[in-house]
């Protein structure tokens, strides 16, 4: 039988010299070992490397970059100081370019590995470039922990309850890193209690900072456990004193849930939203609502969905998976009406408000499962002449695939932010759909996620 872990000094003997082949969907760099597939965090193709096996699964290995013998042309120093075991930064040793072509690669992979029909005759464009490659993102949600009398605050270690305290996160916004610092202060000088799971203890488990790139508004929410905490009230006050913070909420959670926020979130003080700004048009935000996480580039993600839906004034569009109704709003001067589905209640009100906000006559938004309302909505008359779905990572729910394939809507835009899910919808909606160009735009620089946008039509 197969030893799954390797002790210490079994370990060391488990140093093997590894030519990487490729980058995996993770961004890891891929090699062989006696044919068996290793995955090693960190190492690049072409490179030749020295790694420690650290398990041995019965179809792969996981393996840890020790040492570079042969280093790739593309590779560029790690950001100092820098824990390179948290998430976000997979890709942040290879070259931006390097980068561009491997979210290219990522999204041709998977499509050969589930080849949809005429996946080879698709038009997949270079991907589109960030702007800013660092400090791009507008959203901080850190946990924090009491571990004897040091506080930390900061990302667990993928796949594990270890928190690593952050100096400096180079992606994350300069603001909201110095007001998650600030905040933890606060709860230090304040004793304002901190969760503790092992002991089952209330307190504030995660502080979450978003600020608006338009406005510079910075909303807080502090999710806890248990509701009633020592001093809450006068730590919200002195949040709301930090530079740019215009609202501190409440979001609460219990250990038992598996997701970092619960079902309960109230105001403790200040404005309602935060407002952002894309393409002129002002976009107000609450905490539970969805908002794209460099709003920089947000806007060119948006523009380049809005051209491939080749919209004209006699149109009915659906947004489906609207969040705050940033797409159907940006859209709506340029048909006859928009229709906005989203489920999230806060995030339907929220772009309920910014149809009023931007003075739009004719949109509305609906509250509910796209899943569920698109076809009440068609068997209700409702004409769908233009549509764009922009689902979660998880992709198009199959009920939601046989209404597209019997509805048959002449054209739409699907935005996607995970090509595996993007391809295995693609598979499904081959039986009606061609694809006939596929859009990469990179909104997180370092990370090896990227956006597509697909633009399908019915075949004739
Ligand atoms: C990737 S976000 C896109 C939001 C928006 N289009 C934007 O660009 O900001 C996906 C949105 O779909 C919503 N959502 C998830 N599953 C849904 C479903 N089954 N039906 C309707 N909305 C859903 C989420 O709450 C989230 O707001």
């Amino acid at each position: 039988m197969q030893k799954k872990h390797f002790s210490k000094n079994a370990s060391k003997e488990r140093h093997v010299i590894i030519t990487i082949k490729r980058l995996g969907i993770n961004g890891e760099g891929i090699g062989y070992y006696k044919r068996k597939i290793i995955f090693i965090p960190g190492a690049l193709p072409d490179e030749v490397v020295v790694a420690k096996i650290v398990k041995d699964h019965p179809q792969y290995l996981e393996g840890e970059l020790v040492r570079i013998k042969e280093a790739s042309s593309d590779r560029v120093p790690f950001p100092s100081g820098v824990d390179p075991r948290i998430g976000g930064l997979e890709l942040a040793q290879l070259s931006y370019a390097g980068q561009l072509k491997f979210k290219k690669d990522n999204l041709v992979s998977a499509l050969e590995k589930y080849h949809p029909r005429g996946y080879k005759n698709y038009k997949i464009k270079n991907t589109i470039p960030a702007p800013d490659q660092w400090h791009y993102r507008a959203k901080a949600q850190y946990q924090i922990e009491r571990e004897n009398h040091h506080v930390s605050l900061g990302l667990y270690a993928p796949n594990s309850h270890q928190l690593i305290d952050l100096p400096e996160m180079p992606t994350q916004s300069e603001d909201t890193q110095a007001t998650e610092r600030a905040i933890r202060d606060l709860i230090i000088k304040l004793r304002v209690p901190i969760a503790n799971r092992r002991r089952n203890l209330p307190g504030v488990k995660t502080i979450v900072v978003r600020q608006a790139e338009a406005s510079q508004e910075m909303q807080v929410t502090l999710i806890t456990v248990g509701h009633k905490l020592d001093n809450l009230l006068q730590l919200a006050d002195e949040i709301m004193r930090l530079p740019k913070v215009v609202s501190v909420y409440q979001n609460e959670t219990d250990w038992q849930n598996p997701q970092v926020w619960g079902n309960k979130t109230s105001k403790l003080r200040g404005k309602n939203q935060i407002t952002e700004e894309i393409m002129g048009k002002k976009f107000d935000l609450s905490p539970r609502s969805f908002f794209q996480l460099n709003p920089v580039q947000t806007a060119t993600l948006y523009s380049e969905a809005l051209k491939l839906l080749s919209l004209t004034p006699d149109m009915t569009l659906i947004d489906a998976y609207s969040g705050v109704g940033t797409l159907g709003i940006l859209a709506a001067d340029q048909v006859k009406q928009v229709v906005g589905i989203e489920s999230i209640p806060e995030a339907v009100l929220d772009a309920q408000h910014n149809v009023e906000l931007n003075h739009v006559r004719n949109a509305e938004y609906l509250q509910g499962s796209v899943e569920k309302l698109l076809p009440r909505l068609k068997e209700d008359g409702l004409p769908i002449d233009a549509l764009i779905v922009d689902p979660p990572r998880t992709g198009l729910a199959k009920s939601l695939i046989k209404t597209l394939l019997r509805v048959k809507p002449a054209s739409f835009v699907y935005i996607s932010c995970n090509p595996s899910t993007l391809a295995q919808d693609l598979v499904l909606l081959g039986e009606a759909y061609d694809v006939r160009v596929i859009e990469n735009v990179d909104m997180l620089p370092q990370t090896p996620r990227c956006e597509c946008i697909a633009k399908l039509t019915l075949r004739k």
